[in-house]
């Protein structure tokens, strides 16, 4: 039965609450990223990596720019061992790369963490346990000081072995299920392990608090990471991290509003693929930062191959709407996005305009690997005529006058809503060739020529009622006299209104497209035509023609 009664808050606020971190506007220090895609995203997946592919996740992190990467929860499988041991022997982490290793605070799994991480130069040894007042109560029957006295032991145990190894190791604890937690007590238990660890400024702790499930709004984790930032003790030597996840869809807050409240680290995933609703994903923080001009320190020019590879590697599928990475965050579909990002673009060639500032578009495609012809619009049944103008002009060079161009813009509509369906760049053009270019009923164009040289005496040959004929006509100019000799012949009237015509590429070969309106019992009839300049221009009359509906 569908019933909130069921249900209360699950979180706990802190003894004092205060909101410095509200009046910080935005993240200007870029936090340490530390990616767990290789052990929390992987926890996530219903086919967990083999080590092959981990291997090639962890160059695909390194290559992006993470410093920490949480490799992997080494107590739980022989791959993750086996992982350990393959980056280990094989010298595969650059020096500037640390790793990391979570353990519960159970002793056999952190001798076994311990094994895993002989001969690393470098590493973070990640300490957790439960911590919340219903795992406690329910899972492990324990009171508070019992709990409390698991994460001492585990923290006594990891210090004693890191001692015993070369490498430099470094310790991070997490009260794990943190958000049922009560603060105060989460505090007391990080405190008492960074006494036993006994960090120095030279050689930092971390402290990571997670929402490991997220029960809050932000600005309830917010308030909690203000009040542990502010009370934690050997402050000065401990990196305050932060571990959201997404339950109520607002990870990305959390850990926004985390770092303002003094958060200087965040662990998160790509794609923000992690348990249940995932973790917070790691692209759209560090493009927030960017799209607002900071640096973030990852990489993700090469977005879009990144996406195809990480979905290749977790077999898991990025949604369309994913923020800055799905297939569909950079199109606009609808008629009046579109015109405003076409008429953006523009000003932008024609101002050279350095910032970006598109209407609709918060970061440039380009940057993330994307493309201006096939990202940017798209055309269905909700499009209006600035896409489909901007569809022909970006992929075809093809420019329409302003009302063939709506025109155009319905013809186009009609198909799409007929068809239900989105169109295809290829698909407009041919609608564009069918309607405007190709469409000769009644009769074609064959051949046309003008008297010894005058440009102002023309013979056109047409093709009609499957016979040839030709017919003659004078004017004031080529045009003119061509468009003479159709009123004549044919025996109607019509007003030449719009004649336009422009190069489709650079050199001095490239073909021409004319468009050509004329208006006849209060309508325009529209005609265009591809070829050389003349041909061009006499194949679009010709089309218009056929258009007049007494021509029938
Ligand atoms: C929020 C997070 O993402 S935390 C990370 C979670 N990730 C994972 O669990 C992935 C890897 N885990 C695993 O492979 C396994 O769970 C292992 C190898 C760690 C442990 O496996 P098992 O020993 O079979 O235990 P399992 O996980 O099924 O059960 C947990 C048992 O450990 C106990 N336990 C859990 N944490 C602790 C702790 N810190 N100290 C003592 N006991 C603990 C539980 O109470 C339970 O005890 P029970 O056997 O008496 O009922
Ligand atoms: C172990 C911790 C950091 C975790 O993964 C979580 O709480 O979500």
């Amino acid at each position: 039965m569908f019933n909130h009664q069921k249900y209360d808050k699950q979180y706990y606020l802190p003894p004092t609450l205060s909101y410095d971190w509200v009046k910080k506007e935005t993240l200007e220090k870029t936090p340490i990223w530390c990616s767990v895609d290789l052990r929390d995203g992987n926890q996530a997946l219903p086919i967990p990596m083999n080590l092959e592919e981990k291997l090639e996740m962890f160059q695909l992190l390194v290559d992006i720019g993470f410093k920490e990467i949480e490799v992997a929860f080494p107590g739980a499988s022989d791959t993750e061992f086996k992982l350990l041991r393959t980056l280990i022997d094989h010298h595969m982490i650059p020096d500037d790369v640390t790793i990391m290793v979570i353990t519960q605070a159970r002793e056999h799994i952190i001798r076994r963490t311990f094994e895993a991480i002989q001969g690393a130069p470098k590493a973070i040894v990640h300490l957790y346990n439960s911590t919340s007042e219903v795992q406690r109560r329910q899972v492990f029957k324990k009171s508070q000081e019992e709990v409390k006295q698991i994460a001492l032991d585990g923290a006594v145990l990891v210090k004693e072995l890191a001692d015993e190894v070369e490498g430099d190791i470094h310790f991070q604890y997490s009260p794990e299920s943190f958000p049922g937690t009560e603060v105060e007590y989460a505090l007391d238990i990080c405190n008492s392990v960074l006494d036993i660890w006994k960090p120095t400024a030279g050689h930092k702790a971390i402290i990571n608090i997670p929402t490991t499930v997220e029960y809050a709004m932000p600005h309830i984790y917010a308030s909690q990471i203000e009040y542990i930032h502010k009370n934690l003790a050997y402050r000065d030597s401990v990196i305050l991290s932060i571990h959201p996840h997404n339950d109520r869809g607002c990870g990305v807050s959390d850990a926004e509003f985390g770092v303002l409240a003094g958060a200087e680290r965040v662990e998160g995933t790509l794609f923000g693929i992690g348990e249940r609703t995932g973790n917070v994903d790691l692209i759209t923080l560090a493009m927030n930062m960017y799209s607002q001009g900071y640096n973030p320190a990852l990489n993700f020019g090469n977005l879009e191959a990144i996406r195809k590879e990480y979905e290749g590697l977790t077999r898991i599928t990025v949604p369309d709407r994913q923020p800055y990475s799905g297939d569909l965050v950079f199109t606009a579909f609808s008629g009046s996005h579109q015109d405003a990002i076409s008429k953006g673009m523009k000003y932008r060639k024609e101002n050279n305009v350095k910032k970006w500032e598109v209407p609709y578009i918060p970061v440039d495609p380009i940057d993330l690997g994307r493309n201006y012809q096939t990202d940017v619009i798209r055309i269905n049944s909700q499009s209006g005529k600035g896409g489909i103008g901007y569809i022909l002009e970006t992929n075809y060079g093809i420019k329409l006058p302003y009302k063939m161009n709506e025109a155009m813009g319905y013809v186009t509509k009609k198909v799409s809503d007929e068809t239900h369906r989105e169109l295809s760049s290829e698909e407009i053009y041919h609608v564009f060739k069918e309607h405007y270019v190709d469409f000769q009923p009644y009769f074609q164009l064959v051949d046309y020529q003008f008297n010894k040289g005058d440009k102002r005496e023309a013979t056109l040959t047409l093709l009609k009622d499957n016979q040839e004929i030709e017919i003659q006509g004078k004017g004031t100019g080529s045009l003119d006299a061509i468009s003479n000799a159709i009123k004549v012949y044919f025996d109607i009237d019509y007003a030449l209104e719009v004649y336009e015509q422009h190069s489709l590429g650079k050199d001095s070969f490239a073909e021409s497209c004319a468009q050509i309106g004329i208006a006849y019992k209060g309508q325009m009839c529209w005609g265009a035509g591809i070829d050389n300049i003349m041909r061009a221009s006499i194949q679009a009359l010709v089309v218009a023609v056929n258009r007049l509906e007494d021509l029938k």
